[in-house]
């Protein structure tokens, strides 16, 4: 971990399993804020599982996860306001297919921050801007190539400003 820098992130022998077959087998890692932490592995190597357990999409069958210092994995914790925090890109985007491309990048800031359509509608643009794509601000997903798509699927969840961004690629967008 680097000196001086806040952690986001950290987990404790984290492990998962799905009946006998142990996927995580006791992680320990620790990611601060600014850092960008690519995990590679094999096809069904647990890497989609592991970005899982973060934000409790799977609940851990066991070890700790820690967010902003506080454990995450307990009955407690109120995980709505922690996955605000938490973006988390799909592997195959999940775009809402009956919203335009600026609808579904607002709809996280009006619906959830409680934001004004005035004020979600500039930041999806500066962000639409900033990727290149503000001609699509209006159409439907499904005129958009695989990449175009990618790049919504950020801007929707960098849209939230979160703390902590889950990225989730298949090992087969690696292929040559
Ligand atoms: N809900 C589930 N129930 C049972 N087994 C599961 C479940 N989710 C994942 N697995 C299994 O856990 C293993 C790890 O899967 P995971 O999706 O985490 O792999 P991955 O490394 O992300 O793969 P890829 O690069 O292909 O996306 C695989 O063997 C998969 O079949």
């Amino acid at each position: 971990m680097k000196e001086g820098y806040k952690k986001v992130i950290k987990t404790i022998n984290l492990k998962k399993s799905f009946g006998d077959k142990e996927v995580l087998k006791g992680i320990n890692e620790e990611i601060t804020e600014g850092e960008v932490v690519v995990i590679i592995g094999p096809s069904g190597s647990g890497k989609s599982t592991f970005l899982r357990c973060l934000n409790l999409l799977e609940n851990p069958t066991s070890g700790d996860v820690l967010f902003e210092k506080k454990r995450i994995n307990q009955p407690k914790v109120n995980m709505d306001l922690i996955r605000m925090k938490m973006g988390m890109v799909f592997q195959g985007f999940n775009l809402f297919p009956h919203l335009s491309v600026l609808e579904n990048i607002t709809i996280g800031p009006i619906e959830i921050q409680k934001r004004t359509v005035s004020q979600a509608n500039k930041i999806g643009e500066d962000l639409l801007m900033s990727m290149g794509l503000i001609e699509k601000a209006n159409v439907y997903p499904k005129s958009l190539s695989g990449g175009q798509k990618q790049r919504i699927a950020i801007a929707r969840a960098l849209a939230m400003q979160p703390r902590l961004l889950l990225f989730d690629e298949p090992t087969s967008a690696l292929d040559p």
